[in-house]
């Protein structure tokens, strides 16, 4: 078994653009890589590739193999698994709250394939027991997207329905939950830029 982790350091979270600068951005998805690798790691997964439109931010990577492919996001995965020849977990690379037990629960499937929902109908971990036979298509409602590849391949699969691994960063009420169920770099970073303030019954956040 291997994971790749799909990775854009340039101009990354644009839709935290609000809240964070693209210096911020920029820093704060560094993190959050890191966090997931460590969550890998941790979970016993020895082969880890990132797999990066570019080397930038990429450059003093050592915990895992940096592999590049300038095509767009689903191209580059689906070049990835047409040459796989193991089981694949693909993770993104905006869990930080992802665990290692997730990653484990995740990939002790009796199914063919796990698909792990994020937030607003995304994917935020793929785990395919055979690459060859399954292609992706994030972006749009890929949850259900993924759901009638694996159908239509005939591969049987499991929803993996998890609060925090379903909690990807992409928005700024994201980092709510970042700042109250995290731990780690990407967490403290977010805690010296806000404060979590209870307005009308939902929990914001402040700028310090
Ligand atoms: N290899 C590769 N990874 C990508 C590309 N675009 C995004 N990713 C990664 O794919 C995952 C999901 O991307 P998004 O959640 O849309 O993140 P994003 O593009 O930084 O965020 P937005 O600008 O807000 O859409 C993250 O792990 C990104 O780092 C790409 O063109 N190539
Ligand atoms: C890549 C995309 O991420 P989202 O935009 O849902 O965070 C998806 O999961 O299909």
């Amino acid at each position: 078994m291997k994971a790749v982790i799909p990775y854009k350091k340039a101009g990354a979270k644009s839709r935290l653009s609000p809240v964070l600068s693209l210096e911020e951005r920029e820093e704060f998805v560094e993190l959050m890589l890191s966090q997931v690798i460590e969550s890998l790691e941790e979970a016993g997964i020895e082969k880890i590739d990132v797999l990066s439109p570019s080397g930038y931010g990429l450059e003093g990577m050592t915990k895992a193999r940096v592999l590049l492919d300038e095509k767009d996001l689903n191209e580059a995965l689906n070049r990835y698994l047409e040459e796989a020849e193991e089981p694949v977990l693909i993770v993104m690379a905006d869990l930080p709250l992802l665990s290692s037990d997730h990653i484990k629960g995740i990939t002790s499937t009796k199914k063919d394939v796990c698909i792990v929902p994020g937030k607003g109908g995304g994917t935020n971990a793929l785990f395919i027991k055979n690459p060859s036979s399954y292609r992706v298509r994030y972006y749009g409602s890929s949850f259900l997207t993924h759901c009638s590849i694996a159908t239509a391949a005939g591969q049987n699969f499991e929803i993996y329905d998890s609060f925090l691994a379903g909690t990807d960063i992409d928005e700024p009420e994201d980092l709510v939950e970042l700042m109250i169920h995290g731990k780690g770099p990407a967490r403290d970073y977010i805690t010296r830029k806000f404060r979590l303030e209870v307005s009308r019954g939902r929990v914001g956040l402040v700028p310090l």
